[in-house]
């Protein structure tokens, strides 16, 4: 099973115990799309797919010619089977052939679902991609409305196109862009009936350069773009792309971070994508998606980020970056030979945050250390400080003109995919990659990222030239080596410096861990 490890450089599970993924849905005989589609792309990712056959479909790559669907006993039995031994991590449901298979499946899982509930367990996530026509255009799926109704009870996320919107909504007409007014219209419509999350595929709009798909989680909505794909061979997308989510969730990443993932790993599998018989061929297959040009660009739709602002680069590498909660740690530090240091002040008065701030740049000036101030642009700014670290909140509300403008350096922090997709494009002077390990500095919403995901998201980022990564959380004496192996350029600490008791010890002894990320000379030409 070693290879396994291989593939899914992510999993945190032991390699003999892969997350299981259940896969309902139909048989395409032709190998593209369906449930051979999804195992496909379940394996590739790392997880195990477990089969629910709901139809056999005698399809080529042309033409669909018989569907054939299974009765609602067939349905119960392969249903009851998995549940009697293997419970799945995720489910994704795809094709559902007729009313009578929809409303078995919405009536099983709606009382297996109860039962976790009943124990206050957390329910396995459960994704619907309505499929309705396949690609050449062949209906797949004659549901009632009521049936529909009950299954939007049971379903977490779904992931319609346009046309399915327009189906779902009852509209009679289908929008040609995701948020557009048509389409945002149709999703309210929609959403008076179903409460989870919606990830709209924006495949078929009328946008010829680019495919934009809407995520609409709670009162949030983000636009997600990639460049379109414009390859003949396209069949099995929606379910590549929803079973990827599924088991990017099963895995355990956020549901953003998951639909980052198999965003990515749709576009990689369209790159890929190959000639099958004389229609549409079928989508690549390769590992965890690792180049940054498959992962598409994350957008608030109320603020997106001004993308064409040029940072300031920084001038030194990073090496271990101490963050001070007081001038006076500065004072203590900079002496023993930090090149990039952190103010990060809470709690202060707006007369003691302008002093600090002054001060410490003042000070940094002389020792010329890279010095971030932490939150407070405007007074970084005013004086003239050389960097900013912002926050993915505070990204909306700062002036990240007046920041690039003045010559200041931006640092950001990221909590995974989804905002490594939001901000990379940016192209800040930095990208902080946190929290590592667990830590009792700051109350985190997020889960500890671990070493693995830290090596993937820095292999991501060394694709983007000048944005070199800060690696933070949780980082001491007994872990810095395995993180500066990761190849982060920086290594932030808090705790492990002052909280030390000898902090200037402390320092120095990790310093000596961070030799490995003082670049050769000439390397800094293309950013530390
Ligand atoms: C190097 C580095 N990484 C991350 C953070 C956290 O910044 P932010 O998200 O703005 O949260 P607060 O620091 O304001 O709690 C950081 N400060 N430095
Ligand atoms: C301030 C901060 N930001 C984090 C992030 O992940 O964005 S983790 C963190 C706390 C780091 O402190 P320590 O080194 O004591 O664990």
């Amino acid at each position: 099973m070693n290879g396994q490890r291989l593939l899914n450089p992510h999993g945190d599970a032991p390699a003999e115990k892969l997350p299981l993924v259940w896969l309902i849905g139909g048989s395409d005989s032709g190998g593209g799309a369906g449930i051979q589609a999804d195992l496909r792309t379940v394996t590739a990712l790392g997880g195990h797919g477990c089969t629910v056959v709901t139809a056999i479909t005698a399809q080529n790559s042309v033409k669909l010619n018989a569907v054939f669907a299974v009765t609602p006993q067939q349905l119960l039995a392969q249903l009851d089977t998995l549940d009697a031994d293997l419970p799945p991590a995720a489910i994704k449901i795809g094709q559902l052939p007729d009313t009578s298979i929809a409303l078995a499946l919405a009536n099983w899982l709606a009382h297996w679902l109860s039962k976790f509930r009943s124990r206050a367990a957390e329910t396995p996530p459960v994704i619907w991609d309505p499929v309705i026509y396949a690609s050449s255009g062949a209906c797949l799926s004659e549901l009632s409305s009521d049936s529909i109704r009950q299954l939007l009870q049971v379903v977490d996320i779904l992931t319609p196109n346009l046309a399915e919107l327009s189906w779902l909504s009852q509209a009679d007409s289908i929008a040609t862009a995701v948020n557009n007014e048509q389409a945002l219209s149709q999703l309210k419509v929609l959403r008076q009936h179903f409460r989870g999350d919606i990830l709209l595929k924006g495949g078929h709009s009328d946008d010829p350069l680019r495919c934009t798909d809407l995520w609409c989680s709670g009162p949030q909505s983000s636009l997600i773009t990639a460049p379109r794909h414009n390859g003949e061979h396209n069949r099995g997308t929606g379910c590549t792309l929803a079973s990827a989510l599924a088991t990017a969730l099963a895995l355990g990443f956020t549901k953003p971070d998951a639909v980052t993932i198999a965003r990515a790993y749709l576009q990689q599998a369209l790159r890929l994508s190959y000639p099958t018989g004389n229609g549409a061929g079928s989508l690549g297959v390769a590992g965890w998606p690792r180049q940054q040009t498959d992962f598409p660009l994350w957008q608030d739709v109320t603020a997106p980020l001004p993308l064409q602002l040029k940072f300031a680069r920084l001038t030194q590498p990073i090496g271990l970056y101490p963050v001070v909660d007081d001038l006076q740690w500065l004072i203590r530090l900079l002496p023993l030979g930090v090149q990039t240091i952190q103010l990060r002040l809470k709690n202060k008065t707006a007369v003691e945050l302008e002093r600090q701030i002054q001060s410490a740049v003042e000070l940094c000036r002389d020792y010329q250390i890279q010095l971030f101030i932490n939150d407070h642009w405007q007074l970084a700014i005013k004086y003239q400080a050389f960097g900013v670290h912002l926050g993915q909140e505070d990204l909306a509300d700062a002036d990240l003109t007046a920041i690039a403008d003045k010559g200041l350096r931006l640092g950001v922090s990221t909590h995974g995919y989804a905002e490594l997709a939001r901000v990379l494009p940016l192209q800040p002077s930095y990208i902080a990659l946190g929290h590592i390990f667990p830590t009792n500095t700051k109350q985190m919403p997020s889960k500890p990222q671990g070493l693995k995901r830290l090596q993937h998201y820095v292999r991501l980022c060394a694709t983007v030239p000048g944005v070199p990564t800060v690696a933070i959380g949780g980082i001491d004496e007994r872990n810095i080596q395995a993180v500066v192996q990761t190849g982060v350029r920086g290594v932030a600490v808090v705790s492990a410096i002052v909280a030390a008791p000898q902090p200037e010890k402390a320092l120095q002894q990790l310093q000596q861990y961070c030799h490995a990320l003082q670049l050769p000379p000439g390397v800094e030409r293309d950013g530390y």
